[in-house]
């Protein structure tokens, strides 16, 4: 488990499936329905199971995600990039839906990481709620750490829904964030190739 999802589980103890349940029948009842009407007597089960696998960020460990790097690569060094990751995250504000692509790039450093493990990462910050620059910052400094290359370039973008479905309402504007480590920061040039290889087809 990493840091923060540690430090959160520590923090606040977690109420029980059943407390879950009564939650989401609280809810229901907030917006104005009956949970003991035949079609709503399941649904909290269902909100409750769906939300362990919406949220299974918090109980997801980076480092075993981090765990599968390989050396024997002929000694390849140049850029790695795992383009269009689509992920499902929820925003920490509302609690609704972000819909979004992930990019990903390292350039190696000696370790190259399974490619499969890349998507991984984007599942265990996704998986949580957020804030999309603090998932884009949060995926560059795990590959950072976990790897150690000569630079990470993360692109992540999304629409969120809390200014799709509700509030400003306005569908279909896309957020793009960018977080750039080593020569990825130092090299305006590194970007420009990551961000052509990103966008070109
Ligand atoms: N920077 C950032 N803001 C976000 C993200 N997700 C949601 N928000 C914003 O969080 C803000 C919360 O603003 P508040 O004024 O506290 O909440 P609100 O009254 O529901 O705001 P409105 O959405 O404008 O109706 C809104 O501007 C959201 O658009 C995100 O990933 N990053
Ligand atoms: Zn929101």
């Amino acid at each position: 488990m990493d840091a923060f999802a540690k430090k959160l589980s520590q923090e606040s103890a977690r109420p029980t499936r059943e407390e879950a349940e009564e939650a989401v029948r609280v809810l229901l009842r907030w917006a104005g329905d009956d949970p003991s009407r035949e079609g709503l007597l399941d649904t909290p089960k269902r909100v409750v199971k769906a939300y362990s696998e919406l949220f299974a960020g918090y109980d997801a460990d980076i480092d075993d995600v981090l765990g599968t790097t390989f050396e024997e690569v002929a000694g390849y060094d140049d850029i790695v990039l795992v383009r269009d990751i689509p992920f499902f995250s929820h925003c920490e504000h509302h609690m609704l839906p972000v819909i979004g692509k992930a990019h990903i790039a390292y350039l190696p450093s000696g370790r190259v990481l399974g490619l499969s493990k890349i998507a991984r990462i984007v599942e265990v910050f996704a998986r949580r709620l957020q804030t999309q620059e603090a998932m884009t910052a949060q995926i560059a400094d795990a590959i950072n750490q976990g790897l150690s290359p000569r630079g990470v370039a993360v692109f992540v973008e999304a629409e969120h829904m809390c200014m799709a479905m509700r509030g400003v309402q306005k569908s279909g504007s896309t957020t793009l964030t960018t977080t750039f480590t080593g020569s990825f920061k130092d090299s305006a040039a590194e970007q420009a190739r990551f961000m052509s290889m990103v966008r070109g087809r």
